[in-house]
């Protein structure tokens, strides 16, 4: 069974939407990985290490609250987290490297 040219449609425009949701947190990424520079570069300047694993716990706790409040799976919500959080602590290990 073939497709009809309205059930494409629908793709097309759904996926649309997709795209705009997709750039939208590359930009917000961005920015945050802008943010979390100025963060490497202030603990570098005085000697703090790179990551804080307390203020890690709290930022888990909440994101997994938030998620749950949205309907998205508090454990991806973590994984998300935590993927971009290993990122920012090797920003930061180099920054601290480079000084
Ligand atoms: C950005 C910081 O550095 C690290 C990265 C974090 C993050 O990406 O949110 C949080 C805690 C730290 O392990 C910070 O200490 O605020």
């Amino acid at each position: 069974m073939s497709a009809t040219s309205e059930a494409l449609e629908e793709l097309q425009r759904i996926r649309g939407s997709i795209d705009n949701i997709d750039a939208a947190l590359v930009h917000l990424l961005a920015e945050r990985f802008k943010h979390t520079q100025q963060v490497g570069l202030l603990k570098a300047a005085h000697d703090l290490p790179p990551s804080d694993p307390d203020r890690e716990r709290q930022q888990i706790e909440r994101l997994r609250r938030l998620a749950r409040d949205a309907h998205l799976d508090p454990e991806f919500a973590e994984k998300f987290l935590g993927f971009i959080v290993a990122e920012v602590i090797q920003h930061h290990t180099r920054i601290a490297e480079q000084q």
